[in-house]
């Protein structure tokens, strides 16, 4: 079946008021492409800008956090909770992105909880995997990915509600975009992999590819029969995401 082409743009923690702004103001002038099927846009910016983001920008795009915590409305410093972003109409969230496992120590079981509990409470979660460059090196990468896979399935979250994204860590902000092929190769074993929680499964969820993706490399990449779109970090901020949401064939 076909799925459809998914654009998230992970602002990560850049931008202020006024460039925000300049973004959201790019996208809502733009057009995006009619030609073919128009693809399904999220952005992401830190949680401070959500709520400016989501009141100004165009309503075919739909606004991420970047994180969300697994407990209700509490006593919960610093975080935010699923119903408080659905207040604000926020969607979706990221979960798990590498930069949280490394940085922010989150482990393969803190991230499931969380894409558990954010899904079974009606939010979309683009949900991130990847390999370091040492494991691909060592030939481990379909090895973690299954991984954190398995941690996933193991919390039997609702799959309808979650968007794959394989972001080899070794193309984040590098510059170093991984080939065709070996994204090609790794979202066909995930979609292998998929197919061990159920075929519907495994042909409707949309596996994307972040890392170092631009206006220059997403057409190729955007052929692959696996990937059904992109995470973009840098170049979400630029002028040119609006190439990358409309590159797809
Ligand atoms: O981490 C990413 C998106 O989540 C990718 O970042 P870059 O596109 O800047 O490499």
């Amino acid at each position: 079946m076909a799925r459809k082409f998914f654009v998230g743009g992970n602002f990560k923690m850049n931008g202020t008021l006024s460039s925000i702004k300049e973004i959201v103001d790019n996208l809502n002038k733009s057009e995006l492409d009619s030609n073919r099927d128009i693809a399904e846009v999220v952005i992401s910016p830190p949680s401070l800008y959500l709520l400016p983001t989501r009141e100004h920008l165009r309503k075919e795009i739909e606004v991420a956090a970047q994180n969300v915590f697994d407990k209700p409305n509490g006593a919960f410093t610093g975080e935010i909770s699923v119903s408080q972003l659905k207040d604000s109409n926020i969607t979706w969230t990221i979960l798990g992105h590498s930069e949280r496992r490394t940085i922010l120590g989150e482990s393969d079981e803190v991230v499931s909880t969380k894409t558990k509990y954010a899904t079974d409470n009606g939010l979309g979660v683009i949900w991130c995997c990847g390999e370091s460059l040492e494991e691909r090196e060592a030939g481990n990468t379909i090895s973690v990915i299954t991984k954190q896979l398995d941690s996933l399935k193991s919390k039997n979250p609702d799959w309808a509600k979650i968007v794959i994204a394989y972001e080899p860590i070794w193309a984040i902000g590098t510059g170093k975009v991984a080939t065709t092929q070996q994204a090609q190769d790794v979202h066909k074993a995930i979609r292998d992999w998929l197919k061990g929680v159920s075929d519907k499964v495994s042909d409707e969820t949309r596996v994307l590819y972040g890392g170092s993706v631009n206006e220059s490399n997403c057409g190729e990449l955007s052929k692959q029969p696996d990937i059904d779109g992109f995470l973009v970090g840098g170049a979400s901020l630029k002028p040119a995401f609006v190439k990358i949401i409309n590159c797809h064939q």
